[in-house]
């Protein structure tokens, strides 16, 4: 039993900032549109967010996640004064299992769901509504994980409780939400699908959120290496039910005879039935030290001896109707377990974590009671907390990397009187496990069992919890059994029709015609973020790349910052010491367009370079930088004696740059516009709350916007021009 480990330290609070630049020039062009879409929302502040990312297997929807989170807690910790500690982002996910996979909590936790009433919405008392209002009062992002495992009532309930917090009735308290994975799976236990109406009797509430609200965004390219991608394009074709005879044939190569199939790794089932009979067998086959453990069970009250016998006898069998408790618990030495209750989600001990039973330590003589059962998890991070606590117990032959489990106690109720006490370790056998259960693992090796059963998405789901081909072992493969949902099917339809999402954005590479597309960019170091700008699919659809700030030295490589298909003109500041110069800039000029060079000016607060594009109209194009130190006297002399000497007013031309006028800016605009004939094409904020970046121009604009740039805290400035 092998499980792959997903990277924890990307939902860390922050990874290094080398990290995260690199992690930001990964993502292909779907996903970068998805991330720049949220990205664009939240901080513009315009509209809550409600956006789904989905897709099949590996299309690198968890990829897409890791960067949003980074991303969103540097900005939202951005403004001087935010305290980091201040619950801004929940992370959540329906299971402690899946909620730890991404750092985060389980639903339940973080919006406080009693298990015991289910998804009927109940208020909150004050003492709690005033701690969760307290907690969450700079709450703005919430992104739920596994949204398959959520239900209709489940979501809703979401919704009201954000309501009820943030004291707001929109949906989901005016909160940005995102929603992610696959919806191809198994239907949510205890719940209704999520696209589903609720069922008469929620009244006012019975809104469709799903319907109503959330937009998708499918990505589709498989983003896994070689032989894991065309297993994926299998399991992604099974997945709507578009599988092919070539498919099959494939799949059937990983068809294995039952007994071949070592206990080593995980069995799924279709039933609990046929999981538990052949968890049954592993144990009595088991050579190795085992034992049954009873529960001790402890029913409050005054109950006679005999009314106690027979209560007992009336307990249920069924794990899920006693707290996840068995009442004997079957366990030997080197057989696969996993722990049956969230008994720390932040250690990764929760409910499904998948371990193998290492050790049953008796620390009292003649005791037949275990005191202690020693486990190894599937990850090493697993426990890691616990193992910490508990040192003092590591005594030979117990290894560093066991974790102990202690006996828990968990109440559940026979009658809707009766309580009964449950004392048992929190484990069960879990060679064999349901398809259902081990929906959302991922692990290295797997057997499935599929029978004859003929379950809606069964196949997909049991067939994908394993990464390669090369670890799928199938016993008994029946094509005409696989499923796929019909309403499920209606649904994606719908979702592609009439909930796809519209981007906030024109990406330059949708833009074709007669037109100039322009770039502007404050880099804050070009030497830091070349492959920022290199890998921006948007940025490098440009005509023209216009970029201050580079922070460039005469004496740098010029190879090392050229952009493929474009040439480009500089203007870098000599320097001697080791230190960067404050400014540069460079103009990218794709290679398709002819320039020549007007003007390079530069002193120690103004640079300017003024080129001439000479394709069809001659464009004079002028890319300005001042420096916030500039007296405004000394600029207003710059664009009187110099740039008016420069430029050409009769002809077309666009002037652009940084030009950090905080105070006087209306004079500043009133002055280009009248000196150059012009109109200043940017209307929004380019840093923080300050209009700074700015362009001028006596062409006829297509298309302006001012978008979220996640490596400088200058947005990028996007000018399309009629020419
Ligand atoms: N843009 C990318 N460039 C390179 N590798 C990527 C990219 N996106 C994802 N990957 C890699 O592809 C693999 C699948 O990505 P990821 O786990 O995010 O997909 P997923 O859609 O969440 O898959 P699943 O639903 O099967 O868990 C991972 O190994 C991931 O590192």
């Amino acid at each position: 039993m092998n499980s792959s480990n997903t990277e924890i330290q990307d939902f860390a609070p922050r990874i290094p900032d080398n990290e995260y630049l690199a992690l930001l020039t990964i993502l292909n062009q779907k996903q970068s549109e998805f991330y720049l879409h949220v990205m664009q929302t939240i901080t513009s502040m315009e509209e809550p967010l409600r956006v789904f990312l989905t897709g099949g297997a590996g299309v690198g929807k968890s990829v897409v996640v890791k960067v949003l989170y980074q991303s969103l807690y540097r900005y939202l910790n951005s403004t001087e004064g935010t305290d980091p500690e201040d619950c801004k982002i929940i992370m959540c996910a329906p299971t402690g299992k899946a909620a730890f996979n991404i750092n985060g909590q389980t639903i339940h936790s973080a919006f406080q769901i009693n298990p015991n009433r289910g998804f009927n919405y109940m208020k909150l008392n004050s003492d709690k509504l005033n701690s969760l209002q307290v907690k969450y009062r700079h709450l703005q992002v919430v992104i739920i994980d596994e949204i398959s495992m959520v239900g209709n009532r489940e979501i809703l309930f979401i919704s009201e409780r954000l309501k009820e917090i943030k004291q707001n009735q929109q949906t989901f308290g005016g909160i940005h939400i995102i929603v992610v994975k696959d919806l191809y799976q198994l239907k949510p236990v205890m719940d209704n699908w999520i696209f589903e109406n609720l069922a008469e009797g929620y009244g006012a509430l019975a809104t469709n959120i799903w319907r109503d609200e959330l937009s998708v965004r499918s990505l589709t390219q498989i983003m896994r290496q070689k032989d894991d991608k065309e297993f994926a394009e299998i399991l992604n074709r099974l997945r709507e039910g578009n599988q092919a005879q070539e498919d099959i044939k494939e799949l059937q190569k990983c068809l294995t005879n039952e007994t071949d199939v070592e206990n080593t790794m995980i069995h799924l089932y279709p039933t609990n039935a046929l999981a538990n009979n052949y968890n049954t067998q592993i144990f009595e086959q088991s050579e190795k030290q085992k034992t049954v453990i009873q529960a001790i069970d402890t029913i409050p009250g005054d109950y006679s001896a005999s009314v106690k016998q027979y209560l007992k006898e009336q307990f249920p069998k069924e794990a899920n109707k006693t707290a996840g408790l068995l009442c004997s618990l079957p366990i030997a030495v080197d057989s696969i377990c996993e722990t049956v209750a969230n008994i720390d989600v932040q250690d990764g001990i929760t409910n499904g974590s998948a371990c193998i039973i290492k050790h049953i330590q008796y620390l009292q003589h003649n005791n037949t009671k275990p005191s202690i059962i020693w486990v190894q998890f599937d990850k090493e991070r697993v426990g890691h907390i616990t193992r910490t606590k508990y040192k003092q117990y590591f005594i030979s032959p117990i290894q560093p990397t066991w974790t102990p489990i202690f006996a828990i106690s968990r109440n559940f109720f026979l009658t809707k009187k009766i309580m009964v006490t449950r004392q048992q370790f929190p484990l069960k056998p879990a060679t064999a496990k349901t398809i259902h259960k081990a929906q959302g693992d991922t692990v290295d090796e797997i057997a499935v069992h599929m029978g004859s059963y003929k379950i809606e998405h069964a196949h997909y789901v049991a067939l994908s919890r394993v990464r390669t081909k090369k670890g799928l072992h199938i016993i008994h493969l029946n094509e005409t059994k696989i499923k796929t949902s019909e309403t499920f099917k209606i649904e994606m339809q719908r979702l592609k029709h009439e909930s796809s999402l519209q981007l906030c954005y024109d990406p330059f590479y949708n833009i074709t015609g007669p037109y100039l597309k322009i770039t502007l960019q404050n880099a804050r170091s070009l030497h830091k973020h070349i492959k920022n700008v290199s890998s921006d699919l948007n940025i490098m659809s440009s005509d023209i790349i216009a970029i201050v700030e580079t922070r460039l030295k005469e004496t740098d490589n010029p190879q090392a910052y050229e952009l493929p298909e474009f040439g480009s003109v500089t203007n870098n500041q000599s320097c001697e010491s080791q230190i960067r110069p404050h400014h540069g800039q460079i103009i990218y000029v794709r290679q398709t367009l002819t320039y020549v060079m007007k003007d390079v000016y530069q002193t120690n607060t103004i640079e300017a370079i003024t080129i001439t594009l000479r394709n069809t109209l001659p464009i004079q194009m002028c890319l300005v930088y001042k420096s916030p130190s500039c007296l405004n006297d000394f600029f207003f002399d710059f664009v009187s004696n110099h740039l008016t000497y420069v430029i050409d007013v009769k002809q077309p031309l666009v002037i652009l740059g940084d030009f950090n006028f905080t105070r006087s800016r209306s004079e500043f605009i009133n002055l280009m516009i009248r000196t150059f004939r012009c109109s200043q094409h940017i209307d929004k904020p380019t840093r923080g709350q300050s209009l700074l970046d700015m362009v001028f121009s006596n062409l006829n604009v297509y298309y302006s916007n001012v978008i979220y740039c996640s490596w400088s805290d200058h947005s990028t400035i996007q000018c399309v021009f009629q020419v």
